[in-house]
């Protein structure tokens, strides 16, 4: 015997250490065979905690001694902890005598396993002294073997955790995912259903390569149970890659890179389906696992190019990128074998897909955030006179209208001025445009001074403002309109020229009782008494039912 016995009082164990191994030749081996094989000293001992032969290894046969110290019979649960395997069988030897075998593996339905588990467990029972177990592995999948031998409660607790921690992470994906569901039919954007896509791609995919998926969705269907793996890992990429393409606006900031990784997602897939109508399973996977290797790879370019482009939300994006990128490798590295295997290495990717998750989530909040600061902003520009800052024509209709209507309906008294400077041609001419410009800035911020809070002002035109004042008597407003007459010739000493300044402004002043019954036709009275008062020598106010003040 080369490996080392092992004993049914250590919970736990994990048998790689404890295992003789070979592959087998190119006919299937009976039990007796390789039992005979192991005896003659064909196997090597291993001394891995998990052995792992990669993606499309040969049939394997393990053998394990294991030794009951005690004088009654023992119950342990073998447990093969991975659940992608096509076909395990596993001999129980005692005194060189079959006491019982299991046949089982995703190529035959879940109802057939001895015990109803997402991994491959069986109860086996140890007679006093030397029990041999002999297992025979076949999977194009990666053979990947963490076994392990464990006592009752060691059993229950792995699965309690188990189901905890997949019960975290799928409710966790599911809520992001149909919160993404909701804000998509809501806003109708692309990559909110693309990420809903991705989400529920991730949840099948770990579903799926987890055992789970088989156990609850479709237990009797073997086929597809064969080809889900690597189905749903193409799902994911092509889901991934779109959310990618339409978040990131690839098609507009980066055409070429859109188009290649379009054509590439479509080679990939066009590959992938003749693979399945061949029944290629061993393409397939490989197809899918370069696919997988390769979607880590183009999300960082994308993220990275996006950034350049001047994409902000690409930093997000990146970002979750990247922790995806690296916990996935882990997980992958354990898998094929090229660093060691352990709970933590192959789950990092589980993590890592929360992690990632939030930041996308992140992402496409950020975006929004954008989205919607630049739309106010748009919003705002298009309310708002450039050079003045205060409203233009078509926000002081939004802003009166409804003030209007109101007044009208609660019989209040409301005033309306319209102010224009005088002569204002001159100044451009005498002074320059620049200076004409500062002017109507600074005469915009004095008539803002005199107002309330409620008044709203706006620029009516080149070099003409408009006041509606709310709850404000024709008398009240002659007074506001007053000051503000005052103001603006007050203004002219603040312009330090070589010419001195002349500055004044002409009001008309009316308001509703006197003067209309709707809001067209009480600007309209307030023109009229502009008029009156331009005609009338400038620099003055005139009301409608008042003669200049
Ligand atoms: N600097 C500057 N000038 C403007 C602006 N908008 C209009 N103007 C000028 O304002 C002047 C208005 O001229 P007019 O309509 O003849 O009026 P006025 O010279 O003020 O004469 P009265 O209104 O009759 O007193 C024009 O010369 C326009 O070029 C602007 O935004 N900036």
């Amino acid at each position: 015997m080369l490996a080392a016995e092992l004993s049914v009082d250590h919970p736990s164990s994990s048998l790689g250490q404890f295992a003789e191994i070979f592959f087998e030749p190119e006919e299937i081996m009976t039990s007796a065979q390789a039992k005979h094989l192991f005896a003659e000293q064909a196997g090597v001992a291993i001394k891995e905690t998990t052995p792992n032969f990669g993606i499309g290894a040969r049939p394997h046969w393990l053998s394990v001694t294991v030794n009951n110290p005690h004088e009654i019979m023992v119950e342990r649960f073998l447990s093969v902890e991975n659940a992608w395997l096509d076909d395990l069988q596993v001999f129980v030897f005692y005194q060189d005598k079959l006491e019982s075998q299991f046949s089982m593996g995703d190529s035959y339905p879940f109802a057939t396993r001895p015990y109803f588990s997402r991994f491959f467990d069986m109860p086996i029972q140890f007679k006093p002294g030397q029990t041999t177990l002999l297992v025979r592995v076949a999977t194009p999948d990666p053979m990947m073997l963490p076994i392990y031998l464990n006592d009752a409660a060691a059993q229950a607790q792995r699965q309690e955790f188990d189901q905890y921690s997949y019960g975290l992470l799928y409710g966790f994906l599911a809520a992001l995912m149909l919160y993404n569901l909701m804000l998509f039919l809501g806003l109708r954007s692309l990559p909110h259903l693309f990420y809903t896509l991705y989400l529920a791609a991730c949840i099948l995919c770990n579903m799926a390569y987890t055992g789970h998926a088989f156990w609850w969705f479709w237990p009797d269907m073997v086929v597809w149970q064969k080809w889900s793996n690597p189905t749903l890992m193409m799902s994911y990429c092509v889901t991934g890659l779109l959310f990618a393409l339409t978040f990131l606006k690839t098609r507009k900031m980066l055409p070429r890179l859109h188009w290649m990784v379009s054509g590439f997602c479509v080679l990939m897939v066009v590959g992938f389906v003749g693979a399945f109508y061949a029944d290629w399973i061993q393409v397939a996977l490989v197809l899918a696992f370069i696919f997988i290797l390769l979607f880590a790879c183009l999300m960082i370019v994308l993220g990275v190019l996006a950034i350049k482009a001047g994409n902000p939300s690409g930093r997000f994006f990146l970002l979750a990128s990247i922790v995806s990128m690296l916990t996935a490798a882990v997980s992958s590295l354990s898998v094929w074998g090229w660093i060691p295997y352990s709970f933590w290495t192959f789950r990092a990717v589980e993590a890592g897909t929360m992690v990632e998750a939030v930041l996308l989530a992140l992402a496409l909040a950020d975006h929004f955030r954008r989205v919607e600061k630049h739309k106010t902003r748009a919003e705002g520009l298009a309310r708002t006179d450039p050079l003045t800052g205060i409203y233009n024509r078509r926000a002081f209709y939004d802003q009166v209208r409804s003030l209007w209507l109101a007044g009208m309906t609660e019989g209040k008294p409301m005033s309306l001025l319209l102010i224009d400077l005088d002569n204002f041609k001159q100044v451009n001419d005498n002074y320059g445009h620049q200076v004409g410009d500062e002017v109507l800035a600074k005469t915009a911020k004095v008539v803002e001074a005199s107002l309330r809070n409620e008044d709203v002002l706006a620029r009516w035109g080149g070099e003409e403002f408009i006041v509606f004042m709310p709850n404000t008597s024709l008398s009240d407003a002659l007074r506001v309109a007053e000051r503000i007459r005052f103001q603006i010739s007050a203004l002219a000493a603040q312009f330090d020229t070589t010419q001195k300044m002349q500055l004044s402004a002409s009001l008309g002043v009316v308001d509703n009782r006197s003067a209309a019954d709707s809001l067209e036709s009480l600007i309209k009275a307030a023109d009229q008494c502009l008029y009156h008062a331009k005609n009338g020598g400038r620099n003055c106010v005139i009301s409608a039912s008042l003669s200049a003040v």
